[in-house]
This record gives C-alpha cells, sequence and structure tokens, in this order.
C-alpha cells in the first residue's frame, strides 16, 4: 500500500564485505571440529559444520526494513526513549555472543520515526562481529544522520560471553556503553534526563 503523502519510507538494505560463504564456512568448522580432537563424521556432529555455517550466518545478516518518518505535527519537543531493546551480537575478538539491553531515544526534530525502528537499527548493527563501543556510537550516529533529530542518545549494558564462560570469568557483570548527539550531548539537563529515563545514573 502506498504511504500517504507525509509519511517517508527508505528501504534499508545492508551489504557487508563479501558476505558469508556457507560452503567455506562448513569446511572450516569440519576442521575445527577435528583440530578440536572430535570425529567430524560421528552421527551427532555430521551436519554440525552446515548447522554452524548457517547459524554464523543468520546471525551476522540483519533483516531489511523501511525507515518510516511522519511529520511531527503536534511539534513534540520531549524525548522519545525506547527502553530495555533486547541486544544480541557477537563479540569480535572471540566470536562469542555478549547480549543485554540498548535504551535509545531521540529528541523530535521535523519529523519523528515509526517507534519499531529504533529496535531495528538495533539489530541492523548487531548483527554483526561487533565491539560494545563501536556498536552503541553507529546505532546513535546512523540515527543522527539519517532522521536529523535534535539529539540522540544510546545506552547499551551487556554481558560478554568472552568474560563470563572463559577468560577473567565474572559472570554478570555487566559493561555500560553511551553514545550521545546533538542536544543530549552538549545540554547538561537534557543528557541527564536521558540518562534517568534509561534508568542509568550518571
Ligand atoms: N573494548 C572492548 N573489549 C572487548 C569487547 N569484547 C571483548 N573485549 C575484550 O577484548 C580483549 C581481548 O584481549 P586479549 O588479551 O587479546 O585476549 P584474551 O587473552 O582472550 O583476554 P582475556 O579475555 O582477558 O582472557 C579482552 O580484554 C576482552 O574482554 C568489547 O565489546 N569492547
Ligand atoms: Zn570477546
Amino acid at each position: 500500500m502506498q504511504p500517504a503523502d507525509d509519511v517517508e519510507q527508505r528501504h534499508l538494505r545492508v551489504v557487508r564485505g563479501g558476505g558469508v560463504d556457507l560452503e567455506a564456512a562448513r569446511r572450516a568448522v569440519t576442521d575445527l571440529l577435528t583440530a578440536l580432537g572430535r570425529d567430524a563424521h560421528s552421527p551427532h556432529l555430521a551436519d554440525t559444520p552446515k548447522r554452524v555455517a548457517h547459524a554464523y550466518a543468520e546471525m551476522l545478516t540483519p533483516r531489511e526494513f523501511d525507515l518510516t518518518t511522519f511529520p511531527n505535527e503536534e511539534g513534540y519537543d520531549e524525548l522519545v526513549l525506547a527502553r530495555d531493546i533486547p541486544v544480541q551480537s557477537l563479540c569480535e575478538h572471540h566470536l562469542l555472543p555478549f547480549h543485554g539491553v540498548a535504551h535509545v531515544g531521540y529528541l523530535p526534530g521535523d519529523r519523528i520515526l515509526g517507534l519499531s525502528k529504533l529496535a531495528r537499527v538495533v539489530e541492523l548493527f548487531a548483527r554483526d562481529l561487533q565491539v560494545q563501543e563501536r556498536l552503541t556510537k553507529q546505532v546513535a550516529d546512523w540515527l543522527q544522520q539519517h532522521l536529523a533529530p535534535k539529539g540522540v542518545g544510546v545506552v547499551i549494558e551487556a554481558e560478554h560471553m568472552c568474560m563470563s564462560m572463559r577468560g577473567v570469568r565474572v559472570p554478570g557483570s555487566r559493561t555500560v556503553t553511551s553514545a550521545l548527539q546533538g542536544v543530549l550531548r552538549e545540554d547538561a539537563r537534557s543528557r541527564q534526563e536521558f540518562f534517568a529515563l534509561s534508568g542509568v545514573h550518571a
């Protein structure tokens, strides 16, 4: 269906590097199993390389979506904040998951954003090999660029499996990162309000 004249939809696709080569990934997982001293041809492991290749392809491929915006007819000039958006990503140092929540807010300018799109933007950058700092900043920068609001704030709180299951082994420890743009970066009161609404004490 065609949107109304004042509703804007931009279809977004993400193409990352050369994409996932499923066959090469399958071969590499077979080699990894062998290197780990396993019989890659035992009944349970026989299809594992294929499953793992598909699992990585899925975890590294965000869904496409339309960025739908509406005119800010009421002149709404307070924060819009989506809290507790689930975040699932893979750390690029160990290829292990990190997961938690994102709080994403913006101060509208001329247009307001379809609310679900805040969560879709998080997924857009989370389905990648990531570090949490970059993920946080990419979401904030992208919203600033595509929505042109007066300000953007992003907080991510996440637990990294590479810190829980191995290495330092501190399950339950969560890392908090934030990225601010525009008024939220420049104005102390707006920034405080954003962190308060996010449930983060700053
Ligand atoms: N800044 C940042 N570091 C991360 C992230 N995910 C994992 N790391 C860290 O990347 C670092 C890699 O350090 P190395 O010393 O090369 O790796 P390592 O020997 O496996 O380190 P340990 O985890 O301390 O055992 C570790 O300190 C991880 O905790 C992230 O999102 N951001
Ligand atoms: Zn890691």
